[in-house]
């Protein structure tokens, strides 16, 4: 004997767990059922399971059923479902900024190395360093002396991207010197850095990661305002100072005249350990001060890097740490950049089924 969808759904009503399930499929006597807790605590998660497979158990005891908990993204009911700010670009389908309420907590790195991760995954990647305070990217990425070239694109003359590890890269380092592009005024560093996205030949990419400069400054308002930014992340290392800064940092995202989603949080420097001894954690700047934060605020926590020697080596020698092949590093990077597409996904729910498909079916990605 097989089963009908109403037979389901009738358990599921008397559950009066209809609010909890996502989809169902039948397969003959095999019932896969997709569960959405209301909480993330793995005993919510755990009854919630329970409760369906007892119900089955009882009401159609030859099925076998398979229950998928997943948690509800905390986010989304508060998600815009607003059309994005500023026009499209045509070819970027996700523009990700990568901010942080304090100086020096590994933003930039942290950015870098993310879009490398992107890029091993198969997506295509560009990186725009937005950062006007001190341009760290040509150096991350070993193209210092590089000059973006002028190109032709439909009879407009545009910037080409400068290509390093198979991320196309723009920074205002390449244009302004330093000691220039510090003391512009706000307006001047948001018309340079309008004009590095939508005056450059970026092509298709799957991402477009901006590395915003520290802080919640006019920069941050007029990018956020202009461009059609699908989500930010928010790096923080696990100290006071830090945290309270990264919370503004939130904040400024969810004002009602920007209101783009916060992805998630990075813990930065989550520990020290030293390489050859890695069961060896030092929490020397507090511990799970992100974690803690990234769940009183009910954003995800996208993971943890922790700090260690060939990090700071591997960008200061312009190769991030990410282009390595399972060291503690990459690791780090590349879970998180996991669950960086993950919570993407989830915040593209609220868009067309397209826009989705077009996440979740990436190489190498998990959904
Ligand atoms: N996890 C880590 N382990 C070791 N060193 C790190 C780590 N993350 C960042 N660093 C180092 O810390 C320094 C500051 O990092 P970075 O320039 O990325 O910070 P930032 O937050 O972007 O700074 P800014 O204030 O310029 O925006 C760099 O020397 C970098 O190599």
């Amino acid at each position: 004997m097989s089963f009908t969808k109403s037979d389901v759904n009738k358990i599921i009503e008397e559950l009066q767990a209809k609010d909890w399930i996502q989809n169902f499929q039948i397969f003959g006597k095999k019932i896969m059922i997709d569960a959405v807790s209301p909480s993330p605590a793995m005993h919510d998660k755990k009854k919630l399971e329970d409760a369906l497979i007892n119900a089955f158990k009882d009401k159609l005891p030859e099925a076998t059923v398979n229950v998928r908990v997943t948690v509800k993204a905390q986010k989304a009911a508060k998600l815009p479902t607003a059309p994005l700010k500023g026009k499209k670009i045509e070819g970027i389908q996700n523009i990700i900024a990568v901010a942080s309420g304090k100086g020096g907590v590994g933003k930039s790195t942290v950015a870098a190395n993310i879009a490398i991760s992107l890029q091993k995954m198969g997506f295509k990647v560009g990186l725009l360093d937005a950062d006007i305070y001190g341009p760290s990217m040509p150096l991350m990425f070993d193209v210092e002396k590089a000059k973006p070239r002028s190109v032709n694109v439909d009879g407009k003359s545009k910037m080409e991207p400068v290509e390093s590890y198979g991320i196309k890269l723009l920074s205002i380092g390449f244009f302004a010197d330093m000691d220039q592009a510090v003391v512009w005024r706000g307006a001047m560093a948001s018309k340079a850095i309008h004009q590095l996205i939508h005056d450059a030949d970026w092509g298709k990419l799957d991402f477009l990661i901006v590395d915003l400069p520290p802080g919640t400054g006019d920069i941050h308002l007029s990018l956020v305002q202009e461009v059609p930014v699908t989500g930010a992340v928010i790096v923080s290392t696990p100290q006071h100072i830090a945290l309270a800064d990264a919370r503004k940092g939130v904040g400024m995202f969810k004002m009602e005249s920007i209101d783009v989603p916060v992805l998630g949080f990075i813990e930065n420097m989550a520990y020290f350990t030293p390489e050859e001894l890695p069961d060896n954690k030092y929490y020397i700047f507090g511990q799970n001060g992100v974690r803690n934060l990234a769940e009183k605020m009910e954003i995800p926590f996208l993971g943890e890097v922790p700090l260690v020697q060939s990090i700071r080596e591997a960008g200061d020698v312009g190769r991030p740490a990410a282009l390595q092949a399972n060291t503690i590093a990459s690791q780090a990077y590349t879970e998180i950049t996991k669950n960086l597409v993950s919570s993407l996904a989830k915040r593209n729910e609220d868009l067309p089924p397209t826009e989705i498909v077009r996440i979740t079916t990436m190489a190498g990605c998990p959904t």
